[in-house]
């Protein structure tokens, strides 16, 4: 009989699929906020702003101006943007990389309760560890989650 996904697993895949909507040529970042009912209210990936689509760089090297960094608006920044009711509070946000520290203070001034991550695979940069340290001071809980656990059941499967 099916096993079926765990609601960890579920909107981690979610988060995935939208990611691969960013047309970031490096790192393609999806998002997903869900609310204390376990239903999606937000979902989100890393973009250049509206009506600048086509327009701006993807570079992530030359000069500073011709790099995608100061125009890129985060995953996180899309999915609570994009989120479908007002109330952020008591949400969990499932995103496929780490929040770097502006994220992190717009998942704290949003009042999101909970982050749930992929990657972490800017760990050491210190966006990432003044990220930690603001999550940490507001008391938001993050966690990896394991989805390697649903891709090596679907590879082993025999559909
Ligand atoms: O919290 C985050 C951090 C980064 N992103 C996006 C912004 C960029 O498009 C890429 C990172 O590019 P690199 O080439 O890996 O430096 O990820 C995000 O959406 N959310
Ligand atoms: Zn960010």
């Amino acid at each position: 009989s099916p096993k079926p996904l765990s609601y960890s697993d579920y909107f981690m895949a979610v988060a995935l699929l939208s990611a691969k909507r960013s047309k970031d040529p490096n790192t393609q970042v999806g998002a997903c906020i869900v609310n204390q009912e376990n239903k999606i209210v937000g979902t989100g990936y890393n973009r250049m702003p509206n009506g600048c689509d086509g327009e701006l760089p993807w570079a992530h090297t030359g000069p500073k101006l011709e790099r995608k960094y100061i125009y890129v608006c985060h995953a996180e920044l899309n999915a609570i943007i994009n989120k479908s009711k007002a109330d952020m509070n008591g949400c969990t946000i499932y995103v496929t990389l780490f929040p770097c520290n502006e994220c992190a203070k717009l998942i704290i001034q949003a009042g999101l309760s909970e982050v749930v991550y992929l990657s972490d695979k800017y760990h050491d940069e210190d966006e990432t560890i003044a990220s930690r340290r603001m999550l940490d001071l507001a008391e938001i809980p993050y966690s990896k989650n394991r989805l390697l656990v649903f891709i090596s059941s679907v590879e082993s499967s025999s559909f």
